[in-house]
């Protein structure tokens, strides 16, 4: 028998290959995502360490892959899109998602809740350019933030971070912002071709629009980055306000909002910025951002398609 079209082996067709990291969430999904991925004709390569998910995605585009799955939280998907850029092979590559990690904030924005709806969107084959943001030419599907501690991103607990996704690290910056003494920086912002500069205190810029959380909208084909710069005010009050407009939609008199395709970080201080990118910590004395307009081509969930 050859098979109909509706048994999980009817596609991907293509060479496919899952980048896997068993060290991500619980660390339980393992054998069962190798199942599933035999089942959809996907050969499975393993991570051994950090940074290793962007060599073997570097080394799946020059076999030629044509569908490449991460399967692990948002950590993971960073490093596998690193690897794809690295290769210069995002046009030549189609991303799956297979949420497996402690944070999935990425696959619930696109509408992929589960492992069995990753594999589900890889076989529906229906996909989108999504925007990629990039900063000092390293690319991030998320967020950049940087007026928060270095430790925000990764310090919120599990299960803040399973409920609530991005806003936790957010939510766990504004209550250990009383251990920093607040961000100074120069941000010149590029909108619609002007030129804006600011002293700031924080500043938040999302690849994606709206990307709080499970059942939020999100908005990644804009092509612009969504930039909230918050003035220098005292740091806690400023950052919660930053926090408000930027997740909750409200108007607040200290925070600016804006859409942007280009922007410069500089540091006023003797010290580089800290910035939370996808959630990693990075360090940077001067750092361009910009977006590559619908640059990643990934498969989505029914849930996005319908949004
Ligand atoms: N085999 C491995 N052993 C240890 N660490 C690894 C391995 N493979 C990948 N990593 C690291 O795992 C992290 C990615 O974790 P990921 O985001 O996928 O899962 P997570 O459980 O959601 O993690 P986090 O708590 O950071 O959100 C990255 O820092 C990556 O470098």
């Amino acid at each position: 028998m050859t098979g109909g079209s509706a048994g999980p082996t009817a596609a991907p067709a293509a060479n496919s290959r899952l980048v896997l990291n068993p060290t991500s969430g619980e660390a339980d999904h393992t054998e069962r995502v190798r199942r599933l991925a035999a089942e959809h004709g996907f050969s499975v390569v393993e991570t051994e360490r950090g940074g290793h998910a962007s060599e073997l995605a570097a080394a799946a585009a020059a076999d030629d892959v044509d569908i490449l799955a991460a399967c692990g939280g948002d950590g993971t998907i960073h490093e596998v899109i690193q690897g794809l850029v690295a290769a210069n092979a995002l046009e030549d590559v189609t991303l799956a998602v297979i949420p497996a990690g402690t944070a999935n904030i990425y696959a619930s924005g696109l509408g992929i809740e589960s492992v069995d709806d990753g594999f589900a969107a890889a076989r529906r084959g229906a996909t989108r350019g999504l925007d990629l943001g990039v900063a000092d030419g390293e690319p991030f599907v998320l967020s950049a933030i940087a007026g928060l501690p270095a430790s925000a991103s990764t310090s919120a607990s599990d299960g803040l971070k399973e409920r609530i996704g991005t806003l936790a690290f957010v939510i766990e910056g504004v209550r250990t912002a009383r251990q920093f003494d607040g961000l100074e920086v120069a941000v010149d912002v590029v909108a619609d071709g002007e030129e804006r500069v600011w002293e700031a205190l924080c500043l938040l810029v999302g690849a994606l629009r709206g990307f709080t959380g499970p059942n939020e909208p999100s908005n990644a084909e804009t092509g612009r980055l969504e930039v909230t710069v918050v003035d220098r005010l005292p740091p806690t009050g400023a950052i919660a306000e930053a926090v408000e407009r930027r997740f909750f939609d409200r108007e607040t008199p200290h925070a600016t909002t804006i859409e942007a395709s280009e922007l410069e970080i500089v540091s006023l201080e003797d010290e580089p910025v800290r910035f939370s990118l996808d959630g990693e910590p990075r360090e940077y004395d001067r750092v361009e951002i910009g977006v590559r307009p619908g640059a990643l081509r990934v498969c989505v969930g029914e849930a996005y398609a319908s949004r």
